[in-house]
């Protein structure tokens, strides 16, 4: 009894402690945000300083807002974020005691040595900081970082309804790429981040989620391996991996976007939503710098993200390389939205968010800059294989498709809860 009630108030006490050291840690960093701004030049030509408008603290972390001077803009101070971070980061470290920690002491063993012992268990302070800007300049100090890795599992699947495709965890909770938004998608990243594990989670969620209306035109030109996995799958139309392939590809796709803008025009429709096709086809490229000088399959790719978006059709768009020549300005002009990861430089970050920020991603596979309506910093979905093998593997057993240029297809459910494939003459497919 003695026991319990010692280790209650000490536990208490300990963690309130811990609490209480890290909320002083989280402290005010006003005054510090401030004069990191002055010294890193951001200050209006006539001057004007950012003020501070409010401080408050949440449970993870403290949100100072400022006001904004005339003439500078949220981009300039993101671009400098690193001068904030690491101006935030003098070598602090906190008490880093967890509840299990405290549960694991042995009360009815020398407990002060273990305390004393636990008291000494600390760990680096790392603020991270996010910048937002609504009509005030935010700033977003967190002592905790972003986790470092998500996984992809089945709760995860099957929380993704309609054509999103889980884009990670960010500091505000899951984030989705709604492809009925923003038709297309560019993923940029230096080697070794994560772009191609993205790919496949987004194929893997719509191969389950989207069993009968998704297809894809897969165009790998690093070697086809990273896609051969679904090469056997019903929904993929082609898998190319040179780019005389990747042409072919292109062209079938493109004849298939006019065969179905020809119907609908023929029909009165306004795009395939007004129309009721469920369909839609998804063309990913990756590696794209590789096929930039092949004009063809550029005119291709840039009438697809012009045209394909009435018609149902998706780009994804990928490249280890963004520059101004691997996005041409048609591409970058129709594609909205952005995943990005780690790059080398703030000008291959401009080519691909307009602004830079993605050179000072930390050295994290997974980590990245999302922007769609605002730009989030998340931890992607890492999705292994073997479960990548398990969601796909019912669908593998489904080829067997028609080549017939008039036929689509169509599955009905059986008792074993199955799909059979049955082939029906329309109009088009
Ligand atoms: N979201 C993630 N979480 C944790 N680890 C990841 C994540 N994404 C990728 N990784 C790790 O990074 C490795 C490389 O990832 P990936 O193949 O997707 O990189 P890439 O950007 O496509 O590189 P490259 O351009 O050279 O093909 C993976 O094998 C995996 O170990």
């Amino acid at each position: 009894m003695l026991f319990e009630i010692l280790s209650s108030v000490v536990v208490g006490g300990l963690v309130g402690c811990s609490y209480l050291y890290q909320q002083g840690l989280g402290g005010n960093d006003s005054r510090n945000i401030s004069r990191i701004a002055s010294n890193a030049g951001l200050v209006a030509k006539d001057g004007t300083k950012i003020r501070i408008l409010r401080r408050r603290a949440y449970k993870d972390h403290v949100e100072y807002v400022f006001q904004l001077p005339q003439g500078l803009s949220v981009k300039q101070f993101r671009e400098k974020i690193d001068r904030f971070q690491d101006g935030l980061n003098a070598k602090k470290r906190v008490l880093d005691i967890s509840a299990a920690d405290i549960r694991n002491i042995n009360w009815k063993k020398d407990f002060v040595c273990q305390l004393q012992e636990l008291m000494t268990k600390k760990r680096n302070l790392r603020k991270e900081i996010e910048i937002e800007f609504d009509g005030t300049l935010k700033f977003r100090v967190y002592t905790e970082e972003l986790t470092s890795r998500f996984d992809y599992d089945l709760t995860l699947l099957e929380s993704t309804k309609g054509w999103k495709v889980p884009i990670g965890i960010s500091r505000k909770g899951l984030v989705f790429h709604d492809f009925e938004k923003e038709y297309n998608l560019i993923v940029a990243g230096s080697p070794g981040y994560g772009k191609t594990v993205f790919l496949k989670n987004a194929i893997t969620t719509f191969v389950a989620k989207q069993t009968r209306n998704v297809n894809f035109f897969l165009i790998d030109l690093k070697g086809g391996l990273a896609f051969n996995r679904f090469k056997g799958l019903e929904q993929v139309r082609g898998l190319a991996k040179n780019p005389l392939e990747a042409l072919m590809i292109l062209t079938e796709a493109q004849k298939k976007m006019n065969e179905r803008i020809e119907y609908l025009l023929q029909n009165g429709f306004e795009d395939v939503t007004e129309s009721g096709f469920p369909e839609r086809y998804f063309v990913v490229i990756d590696e794209a710098a590789d096929i930039v000088h092949v004009r063809e399959c550029q005119e291709i790719i840039e009438d697809i993200a012009r045209r394909g978006r009435g018609a149902g059709f998706r780009l994804v768009y990928c490249t280890q390389y963004p520059s101004n020549q691997a996005i041409s300005s048609q591409v970058r002009q129709t594609v909205n939205a952005q995943l990005c990861f780690r790059l080398r430089t703030e000008a291959a970050s401009r080519a691909v968010l307009d602004e830079g920020g993605a050179e000072l991603l930390p050295r994290i596979q997974g980590r990245a800059i999302y922007w769609s309506d605002e730009r989030k910093t998340v931890q992607t979905p890492y999705i292994s294989n073997e479960f990548i093998n398990d969601t796909i593997h019912p669908n593998i057993t489904f080829k067997a498709r028609k080549e017939d240029n008039n036929a689509e297809k169509q599955y009905e459910a059986n008792s074993s809860g199955k799909y059979t494939l049955e082939l029906e003459e329309t109009p088009l497919s």
